[in-house]
């Protein structure tokens, strides 16, 4: 276990502990999106010259100063008293963007109003009335692109919550986002019949560029473009879904082949250390997300452990940029890695 997440376990609720860090069934796959990178390889430039590094990138709209951003993570007063609006705090410091879930348990227009760049996550609800009031929400807040989850038609078994009887927030956490026009907070439904055609409904919601998560097979990124999506992103949920499915790093080639340059691809689960995110970008993604690291430093830290998880990494990602002759993103190509 690394540091960052040895140390959060020992600030943590066992029980909170284990939500965070856990994932679904034997967490085949959580373990595997780690590892995925572990098996990559990097073969280094030598002598590319001068022209500095320049990590800063366009998204959908957002100009970062490094191809990572904060994933969406549900219930961040789980680790932190101040949840979501220390986690904003500490990225707005670093520079970076967060996404803010659909489940934090600070309202999307608090989170924002700390002044840092966000985008929203969403799970559509069976009730559209109340998802388009979800979403004219996080619009107003200044969010400024939608992260459409489409991994969870039905939620994940996670194992270290069921040994653990972990089924709802401690009494005082609610899922502020979920509140009715007359204060009532709403349960969650994660839509099993969820279709390609809420891509368009949400289209017509909203003018915020849409991104689709959840995103493995090569098939349903050449949808998702047909669909007109603004971005795809590979992932599995962290382990946190099927278990079982491919590792996020293992999927990335299928989806880019398939995207084929018509809209930004990103990737996230198990990226640790800023090689990963060098591995990343050099095997097709536009940018990364990170989930798990970030509840580590917020836990341990606030909002100064979330700026300092996200600059250590985007430091590093620098330094092993400058290793291996890269300048800029774009000159990341796939020859750079090999599995050995
Ligand atoms: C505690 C926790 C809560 C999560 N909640 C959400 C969520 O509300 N919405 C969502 O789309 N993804 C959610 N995810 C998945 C993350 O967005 C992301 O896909 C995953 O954490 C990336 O893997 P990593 O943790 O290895 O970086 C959650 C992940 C964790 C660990
Ligand atoms: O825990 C999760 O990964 C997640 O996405 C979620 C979904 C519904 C409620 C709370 C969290």
């Amino acid at each position: 276990m690394r540091e960052a997440e040895r140390g959060a376990r020992a600030v943590l609720d066992p029980v909170h502990f284990d939500y965070l860090a856990g994932g679904a069934g034997e967490e085949r796959t959580l373990t595997d999106n780690e590892e995925a990178f572990a098996r990559r390889r990097v073969v280094p430039r030598v002598l590319r010259g001068p022209g500095g590094t320049d990590l800063t990138t366009d998204l959908c709209g957002v100009r970062l100063a490094a191809p990572v951003v904060v994933a969406p993570t549900a219930f961040h007063r789980l680790a932190h008293p101040d949840g979501e609006a220390a986690t904003a705090r500490g990225v707005r410091a670093a520079g970076g963007l967060l996404t803010v879930s659909t489940m934090s348990t600070v309202a999307v227009e608090d989170v924002a109003a700390t002044g840092a760049t966000t985008w929203f996550q969403l799970y559509v609800q069976p009730d559209r009335a109340f998802t388009a009031a979800l979403v004219a929400r996080a619009e107003a807040a200044g969010c400024r692109a939608l992260v459409l989850t489409v991994d969870s038609p039905v939620r994940g078994r996670h194992a270290r919550d069921a040994r653990h009887g972990f089924t709802d927030l401690p009494a005082g956490l609610v899922c502020e986002n979920l509140r009715d026009a007359d204060g009532r907070v709403r349960d969650l439904v994660v839509d099993p019949d969820l279709g390609w055609d809420a891509v368009a409904w949400l289209r017509a919601t909203t003018t915020l560029p849409v991104l689709v998560k959840g995103v493995l097979h090569p098939a349903d990124a050449r949808l998702a473009v047909e669909h007109g999506v603004d971005g795809v992103v590979v992932s599995n949920h962290g382990g946190r879904q099927l278990d079982g499915a491919v590792s996020s790093l293992d999927a990335l080639p299928g989806v880019v082949a398939a995207v084929d340059g018509r809209v930004p691809v990103l990737l996230d689960g198990g990226v640790r250390r800023g090689v990963d995110v060098l591995v990343a970008l050099a095997t097709g993604a536009d940018a990364v997300m990170v989930g798990r690291p970030v509840l580590w430093g917020l836990a341990q830290g606030g909002a100064d452990g979330v700026r300092s998880v996200l600059t250590e990494l985007v430091d590093e990602l620098a330094h092993a940029m400058a290793l291996v002759g890269a300048h800029r993103p774009r000159d990341l190509t796939p020859d750079l890695v090999t599995v050995p």
